[in-house]
């Protein structure tokens, strides 16, 4: 019996199992695609098990993981519903609720989770919500993801928000960056260099919210020398409606999240 059966090794898929072969043995994990490549490439770069059945994956599997397209779901569970009897499943389906999970795997266990793709590298954001407050399994759950990076139990009510903010956010955080880059190539320096400094500023600043759990206004301020580049920078910011973008970013992949629950 595998510890995770893993089905869809897309980007999401392989930024998972990645993440827990941090936690259990590669060898603990299965998992399957109905591209045959892709399940080769995840056996050749992690080591893990390898299947062409969906249903092999499940059967011998203690915790499945769903990471198909939405669109794929039902495709997906319904030849094999029978075979999630008594298992926990664990959903990273964006905009796919926990009664519309239920409805599919009436006899398992339903997980709700919205990951990011910086679990890759263990630093991931996940948003996870139980199906009812069993304390053993979101114990074991809530360990096996924290090795994907911070877990943050949410209603499931406020997940199309997670979604929003911080499973479509790496995105955002990517476009900005390569802004900074364009900037600095803007004025001169090359692509190398701009990449080295823009992607620190991005991991220091972030470093130093975690580290000193200060509000980003008062970081934000002590950046800002009297009269000197930063504050006119920030105007700029501020006459371009910057914050407001990234507000309306976050509400519009809301608004996705739940559009795709319909
Ligand atoms: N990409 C991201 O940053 C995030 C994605 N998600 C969610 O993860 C899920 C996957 O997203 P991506 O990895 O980006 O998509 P993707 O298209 O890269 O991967 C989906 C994989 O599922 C496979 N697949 C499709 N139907 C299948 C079936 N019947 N049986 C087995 N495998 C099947 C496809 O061949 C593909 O490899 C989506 O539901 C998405 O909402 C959640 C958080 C972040
Ligand atoms: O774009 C998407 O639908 C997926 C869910 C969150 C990030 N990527």
């Amino acid at each position: 019996m595998f510890k995770v059966g893993l089905i869809g090794c897309g980007n999401m898929g392989e930024a998972i199992v990645k993440g827990l072969s941090r936690k259990i043995k590669s060898t603990d994990i299965i998992v399957s695609d109905i591209n045959p490549e892709r399940v080769e490439y995840m056996v050749e770069k992690y080591n893990v098990a390898g299947s062409s059945s969906n249903r092999r994956v499940v059967e011998n599997s203690e915790i499945v993981i769903l990471a198909v397209k939405p669109k794929d779901l039902e495709e997906t569970v319904s030849p094999i519903n029978d075979s999630f009897k008594g298992k926990v499943v664990v959903s990273v389906l964006a905009g796919i609720s926990i009664p519309k999970l239920k409805n599919l795997m009436k006899d398992s266990f339903i997980v709700r989770a919205m990951p990011n793709t910086p679990a890759l590298v263990g630093e991931g954001a996940i948003g996870v919500s139980f199906e009812n407050d069993s304390p053993e399994i979101k114990e074991k759950i809530i360990d096996l993801l924290s090795s994907l990076g911070t877990v943050v139990e949410v209603d499931e009510k406020l997940m199309d928000v997670v979604t929003g903010l911080s499973g479509s956010g790496p995105a955002y955080v990517f476009m900005f960056i390569e802004g900074l880059i364009q900037g600095g190539i803007k004025g001169g320096l090359s692509y190398n260099q701009s990449r080295e400094l823009a992607v620190q500023t991005v991991l220091g600043a972030a470093k130093m919210l975690k580290e000193t759990g200060e509000h980003p206004s008062i970081l934000r301020d002590k950046v800002s020398s009297p009269g000197g580049t930063t504050i006119y920078a920030l105007h700029r910011l501020e006459e371009k409606g910057f914050k407001d973008a990234v507000i309306s970013a976050v509400e519009e992949a809301t608004k996705r999240s739940k559009e795709l629950s319909k």
